[in-house]
């Protein structure tokens, strides 16, 4: 059966979210309330729907620069523990109710001490959030902790996603500006995290190209590549149009490296014209070991199920690819082995099952 799948089927199927960033996916009500709450003036509305609205605007620029200045409202008003707490638990409510079962959500704790925060009461904060969040709404989240590549915090984090492993820390991330900050500025930090044997996965290939990629793989020893995009910029066509790939990209491709795939986020920063051109396409054509995701549902107002609609209406994809998708984030998640199987098999798998027969 390969109808084409709706919105509201899409939000019934079990999801799964590798790339999510907590500070890019606050509720506008929230950002409101806390801002009164924490004295933050420097919201430019502070109606909810015109906040909305000039979230989605300001980060429609084109340049990933611009897109990160908007974050400095979010980050403004998650400077205190129940700021913290209210956002975590508020994001695996609303992860829950669009049908995630298993989120990895990211986040810089160097952000959140403004006003006097210890690195480890912010991680603790977020953790407790995404905890009862969890336990309430039946989804399972893993924090990603993420270091900021322009600053030179990077050894610091990684340490402390060592200490919370067992705690709710699945792995570590670099974020932000990605020209002229390379991977490498980190490696001590990623060398640390690979003699510790912790996962870690790098924002690579959205603002810069193959180096940024080549890096973040083969001297970093990142996991999971964030974005990945410009992989494409390695893969040629010969005269019959038959995709030919370079060594980066077969060396992505032959070890299975998961792509956390952005579609519209790409858009919005210019690293990709239009959905039907996104190199998503090409890239699940392949079997590149894709994954879609949200990257910041508030600033690119979407939900992993828009994300999947929009890829459902350009490439007429059906129940198998959703399927093909989620079972491959499963796979690439920071958690044990034996919890994804349980997850692909007991939750991921019947789900899809379900839908489908419900459908037939
Ligand atoms: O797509 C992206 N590329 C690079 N950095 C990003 C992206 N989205 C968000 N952030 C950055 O990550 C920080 C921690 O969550 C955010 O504050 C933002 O600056
Ligand atoms: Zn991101």
């Amino acid at each position: 059966m390969n109808d084409r799948p709706s919105l509201d089927d899409i939000r019934r199927a079990p999801k799964v979210l590798l790339h999510d960033h907590l500070d890019g996916g606050l509720r506008p009500e929230t950002i409101v309330d806390l801002a009164r709450d924490g004295g933050y003036g420097d919201l430019p509305t502070t109606d909810p729907g015109g906040l909305r609205t000039w979230f989605a605007e300001a980060s429609d620029s084109g340049s990933l620069e611009r897109y990160l200045e908007t974050f400095s409202h979010t980050v403004g008003v998650m400077q205190s523990v129940e700021a913290l707490t209210r956002v975590a638990y508020e994001c695996a409510e609303d992860l829950a109710a669009d049908g995630v079962v298993y989120a990895e959500v990211r986040y810089a704790p160097e952000q959140h001490t403004t006003t006097g925060l210890t690195l480890e009461q912010v991680i603790e904060a977020v953790l407790d959030g995404f905890e009862r969040g969890g336990r309430e709404h039946g989804i399972r989240i893993g924090t990603l902790v993420t270091a900021m590549r322009h600053q030179a915090r990077s050894m610091e984090i990684a340490e402390l996603a060592v200490r919370y492993r067992d705690a709710g820390v699945v792995g570590f991330d670099i974020a932000g500006a990605e020209a002229g900050y390379p991977p490498t500025r980190h490696l001590d930090a990623f060398e640390y995290l690979q003699r510790e044997n912790a996962h870690f996965t790098i924002h690579a290939g959205e603002a810069f190209g193959l180096p940024s990629i080549w890096q973040a793989i083969q001297w970093c020893g990142a996991d999971r590549l964030g974005h990945g995009v410009r992989i494409i910029d390695d893969i040629t066509e010969d005269e019959d149009g038959v995709p030919e790939l370079g060594r980066l990209a077969a060396y992505v491709r032959d070890k299975r490296i998961p792509l956390e795939m952005c579609p519209t986020s790409n858009i919005q920063t210019g690293a990709a014209k239009s959905i039907a051109e996104h190199p998503i396409g090409l890239l699940r054509r392949l079997s590149f070991r894709v994954t879609v995701n949200t990257d910041n549902r508030l600033m690119s107002g979407t939900t992993p199920s828009r994300e999947f609609a929009k890829l459902v209406e350009a490439f007429d994809y059906g129940w198998d690819d959703l399927q093909w998708f989620t079972v491959n984030a499963m796979k690439s998640a920071f958690i044990g082995f034996t919890e994804r199987l349980e997850l692909i098999n007991g939750v991921i798998k019947p789900g899809f099952v379900e839908l489908r027969g419900d459908r037939a």
